[in-house]
């Protein structure tokens, strides 16, 4: 994993850079702005005329230093800044000052950005709103962020040429929620951020706004690393007393897995279980999942789980059917083992083998059938308690959540089943955002594993993973990782399956739920369009492969 900060958490980790003496505020706003001049230069060499669009904080002041190094680089640039110099906060005043030497600033307003005069720019760069952003803007600011937007029908003109510091503005860099009113938001071509990902980058429409992310260096790593020791996850969450780390589920998480990183360790971990299949180990060393199945005709969900378990490493997995249901399984599987489960009571006497060490209840189930088995596993005093994953028909007969389940369940919602299991969190998640940092999908999933007293995997682009202790992470399939074919029926019960075999195989709920999301999204990359969710565990081995 990688990190992932929120606002609070950039600004402890500067804050504390610049108290120890160790780099000004003047230092980082320098060196951001030339990382973000880089990255014009690089993408847009020919660039000649370049609007510069700055707001009342330190993201206009780099602003200011990416308008002085663009000019000093031979560019016709004009700034249009939102506050006087002796408005802003100091080292934004100062880079204020600075551009004024030789330059001008005119006001913020629709007008100057039309101004036929001037006409056209091969860019704007908006340094208006950047981690501060703390209410939805208004006025003149306003007026301009729709225009860029494109609420004058020139949005792709915009889109097109327009590079955004640290985030567009008008995102909210902690829940990636847009604070402003109207359709027309900004969106840019490039948006350029420091020192790490925030998480308003992954969630929600932050990456349709933001366009390519790059992250630039400032510094600040060397400085945490080696004089504090820790990384930014540990660093920020150790300011912060009790907020508990976010991670990024990486693209990567095997090759970048990162030793310090309490965060990562998971992966280490599930690479070992992977590179440990020897001649000594034999299958049940690698656990025993119990999948349930549906009645007659309604069992393909189940089978499709199943399979996904047993290719991702489970020892053993077992279907688990009602009578009626026997021969079509039968007819279905081959590697799988298929048991009569007609009844709570016969799901009671299989989990009295202490070898199934994972159940997936829920998909094709019917919702009485999984009200009935969710009633033995819960009440039913089962020991050792297998991991139980929680899925499609096993969630709506949970219902809403008031109270803890027993501890080591797993519940993998999409947006309507979350609705209906934390009605009064989904309801603050889609309420319009006022203020800033705006409630996020990470504090809803965060609540909801809280309340539920288990792990929760919120499905999406932005799949978020949160610990009842307040482990989150965020899987973000979503840029280059993008899999729109992966909205296809019964690609959740892949995933259900996949975090079942995981959990079999000893690995924790969070830390399966983390690298199924990961898994799943990489098979259905590896297979590309046309996908369909029964080749998703064929191509898991290939994925499995590749990580060596
Ligand atoms: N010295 C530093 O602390 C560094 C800051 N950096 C930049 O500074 C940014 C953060 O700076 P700030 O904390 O000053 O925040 P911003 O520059 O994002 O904006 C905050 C300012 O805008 C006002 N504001 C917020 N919402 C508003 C609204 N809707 N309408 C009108 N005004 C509104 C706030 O009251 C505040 O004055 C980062 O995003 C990054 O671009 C980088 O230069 C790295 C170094
Ligand atoms: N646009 C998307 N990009 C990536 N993954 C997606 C996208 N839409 C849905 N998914 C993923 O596909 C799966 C769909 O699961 P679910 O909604 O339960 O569907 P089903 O019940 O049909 O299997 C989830 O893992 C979800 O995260
Ligand atoms: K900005």
């Amino acid at each position: 994993m990688t990190d992932l900060v929120t606002s609070a958490q950039m600004r402890a980790i500067e804050r504390t850079a610049f108290e120890s003496g160790v780099v000004t505020g003047l230092d980082l706003m320098e060196r951001a702005g030339e990382g973000v001049v880089a990255a014009i230069q690089m993408r847009w060499p020919d660039a000649q005329r370049v609007t510069v669009l700055c707001g009342p904080g330190n993201n206009g002041g780099d602003g200011f230093v990416v308008a002085r190094l663009l000019r000093e680089a031979g560019c016709a640039v004009r700034v249009l800044a939102a506050a006087v110099p002796d408005r802003m906060p100091p080292d934004a005043a100062e880079n204020a000052r600075r551009w004024l030497e030789a330059g001008v600033i005119l006001p913020l307003t629709r007008k100057t950005l039309n101004d036929p005069d001037w006409g056209r720019s091969d860019l704007y760069v908006d340094a208006i709103f950047g981690t501060g952003l703390s209410r939805p803007p208004k006025g003149d600011i306003a007026s301009v962020l729709l225009r860029l937007g494109g609420a004058s029908g020139d949005g792709e003109y915009y889109s097109n040429r327009l590079v955004a510091i640290d985030a567009p503005s008008g995102l909210c860099l902690d829940s990636g929620r847009i604070l402003l009113a109207g359709e027309s938001v900004p969106h840019a071509a490039l948006t350029v951020t420091f020192h790490c990902l925030k998480a308003g980058h992954v969630l929600s429409r932050g990456p349709e706004v933001c366009g390519e992310v790059v992250v630039h260096d400032i510094g600040l790593e060397p400085w945490l690393r080696n004089r504090k020791g820790m990384n930014s996850q540990e660093f920020a969450w150790f300011m912060a007393g009790r907020t508990p780390p976010l991670g990024l589920v990486s693209p990567l998480p095997f090759e970048r897995m990162n030793a310090d990183a309490r965060v990562g360790s998971f992966m280490i971990e599930a690479l070992n279980k992977f590179g440990r299949l020897s001649e000594e180990t034999h299958k049940y060393t690698y656990g025993h999942a119990l999948v349930l199945t549906g009645g007659m005709g309604r069992t393909g969900a189940a089978r499709l789980a199943a399979r996904a378990a047993l290719r991702v490493g489970a020892g053993l997995v077992t279907l688990g059917a009602p009578g009626g249901a026997m021969l079509e399984c039968a007819a279905q599987i081959t590697a799988l083992m298929l048991r009569r489960v007609e009844g709570g009571g016969d799901l009671a006497a299989l989990l009295g083998d202490p070898r199934i060490t994972a159940l997936c209840l829920g998909p094709g189930m019917g919702v009485e059938r999984a009200a009935e088995m969710l009633a033995v596993v819960r009440e039913g005093g089962v020991k050792p308690h297998p991991t139980v994953v929680v899925d499609a028909d096993g969630l709506t007969a949970l219902g809403p959540v008031a109270a803890p389940l027993p501890p080591g369940w797993v519940l993998t919602p999409h947006g309507g089943e979350f609705a209906r299991l934390f009605p009064d969190l989904a309801a603050k998640l889609t309420a319009p955002a006022d203020t800033g940092p705006a409630y996020s999908k990470v504090d809803a999933t965060r609540e909801a594993a809280a309340r539920a007293g288990c792990v929760v995997l919120f499905k999406g682009p932005d799949t978020v993973i949160a610990a009842p202790d307040g482990r989150a992470a965020v899987h973000a399939a979503t840029g280059a990782r993008a899999v729109p074919w992966l909205a296809t029926a019964g690609a959740g019960d892949v995933l259900a399956g996949l975090i079942a075999g995981l959990c079999a195989r000893g690995l924790g709920g969070f830390e399966a739920a983390c690298a199924a999301a990961w898994l799943h999204v990489e098979a259905a990359r590896a297979f590309g369009p046309g996908l369909i969710a029964e080749d998703l565990p064929e191509a898991l081995p290939g994925v499995l492969r590749a990580l060596g």
